[in-house]
């Protein structure tokens, strides 16, 4: 099968809208990234999502839609309609209408050990309302095989890895690390298998921290940070969690760490020491990488907090290993996942592996997704 036009959309766990990429690939080496965009989700329908990542605790089998799921499933769907609608009427241009979607829904449980993970979003209602036929619920599949579940992203970044221009084209191992509510990390060797995993809070908890006692939704550009100091025994506590301390594959729901340990702390000292944790939780997933990393390349919305990216470096450099961002290597960081879910429709439109035994856990590569026709 020859190249087609995909768009991914992806709505992760920081909650905050839709990002929307179109990639014309042919889910293997071709990649070309084309335009995207955002669509954020007012207030109001972020506190309704984080109203049912309370109720979704109680879902025992992964279709189970009761307690408003159903209607928020369906909100989610029509929203994401929209937001095609919106993109390929402003954006689109040359691309046109495009042959594929890659549709991630929205993640509102997360239990790997349970073999449980939801992400709400109809696939055939997204595929009747845009008339473009839709890959959806990538995730199962994987979880089927025995595997996490998560992190998908790892394909794309193999991919872009062995892609990057000069002067980081054979810099291998790359890290390709993606900080959103969660962060996760993809290395990437000379040759063989890339090997993945999530790290441990990205933003959520900044996040959280800020909205809660700043009444502000994130800390743009690390400002409140910016204004505090580290509080290393806070950080000390959040890294005492058994989950660092684990070999990959794991992953994590965004209700894994909570604010608790952070209680007390002054607005910027949180905001600060938050951004620490996020930092040294990456810095210590390179112990249970194969060999350590030589490129980390930095993409999601944490790589705009500059607390992050500095001690990020600053870690990183003592041990000889470079830290850029995405757009140093002339790709898009806020567009990269979006831009994974396009290029894991293609995948599974050929029935290639969306995952590996060293990304999620599963007992061979497997593909997955469920193809929604118009
Ligand atoms: N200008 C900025 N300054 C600081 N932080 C920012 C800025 N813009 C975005 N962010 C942070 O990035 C987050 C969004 O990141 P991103 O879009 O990568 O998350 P996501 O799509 O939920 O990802 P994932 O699925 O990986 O969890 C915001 O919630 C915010 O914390
Ligand atoms: C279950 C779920 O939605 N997990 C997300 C979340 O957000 C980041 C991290 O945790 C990662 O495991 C995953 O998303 C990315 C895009 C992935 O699957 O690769």
């Amino acid at each position: 099968m020859a190249a087609l036009c995909a768009i991914g959309l992806m709505s992760g766990t920081s909650m905050d809208g839709i990002d929307i990429a179109f990639v014309k690939t042919d889910g293997e080496n071709h990649i070309e990234a084309g335009p995207s965009m955002f669509v954020p989700y007012e207030a109001a329908f972020r506190l309704r999502i984080e109203e049912a990542l309370e109720t979704a605790k109680a879902i025992v089998k992964r279709e189970d839609r009761s307690g408003g799921l159903a209607e928020l499933e369906r909100e989610i769907s029509l929203r994401h309609a929209v937001a095609v609608e919106a993109f390929l009427k402003s954006e689109a241009g040359d691309w046109g209408k495009p042959d594929i979607i890659g549709f991630h829904g929205q993640t509102v449980l997360h239990r790997p050990a349970a073999g449980v993970t939801v992400q709400l979003g109809d696939g055939a209602l997204l595929a009747r309302e845009t008339g473009i036929p839709v890959v959806c619920d990538m995730r199962a599949n994987d979880m089927a095989h025995g595997g996490q579940g998560a992190p998908l992203v790892p394909a794309y970044h193999a991919a872009l890895a062995r892609s990057l221009p000069n002067p980081f084209a054979g810099k291998f191992p790359v890290v390709f690390v993606n900080i959103g509510g969660i962060s996760n990390v993809t290395f990437v060797p000379a040759q063989g298998a890339p090997v993945a995993f999530d790290t441990g809070p990205g933003n959520t908890l900044i996040d959280q921290w800020v909205s809660r006692e700043g009444g502000v939704p994130f800390d743009a550009g690390g400002a409140i940070a910016s204004e505090g100091g580290v509080v290393s025994t806070v950080v000390d506590c959040y890294l005492e969690n058994p989950f660092f301390e684990k070999s990959g594959p794991k992953s994590l729901d965004r209700n894994d760490f909570t604010l608790d340990l952070a209680r007390g702390l002054e607005l910027s000292d949180g905001a600060r020491t938050l951004a620490a944790v996020s930092a040294e939780a990456i810095l210590k997933s390179a112990e249970h990488m194969p060999e350590k990393p030589k490129l980390w390349i930095v993409c999601g919305g944490g790589r705009k907090n500059p607390h992050i990216v500095g001690d990020l470096k600053a870690g990183a450099e003592k041990v000889g290993a470079r830290v850029i961002v995405a757009e140093d290597a002339g790709l898009d960081g806020d567009a990269t996942e979006a831009e994974a879910w396009a290029y894991l429709a293609m995948r599974s439109l050929k029935g290639l592996p969306l995952t590996f035994p060293t990304t999620t856990g599963c007992r061979e590569p497997v593909s997955g997704g469920v193809l929604a026709k118009p």
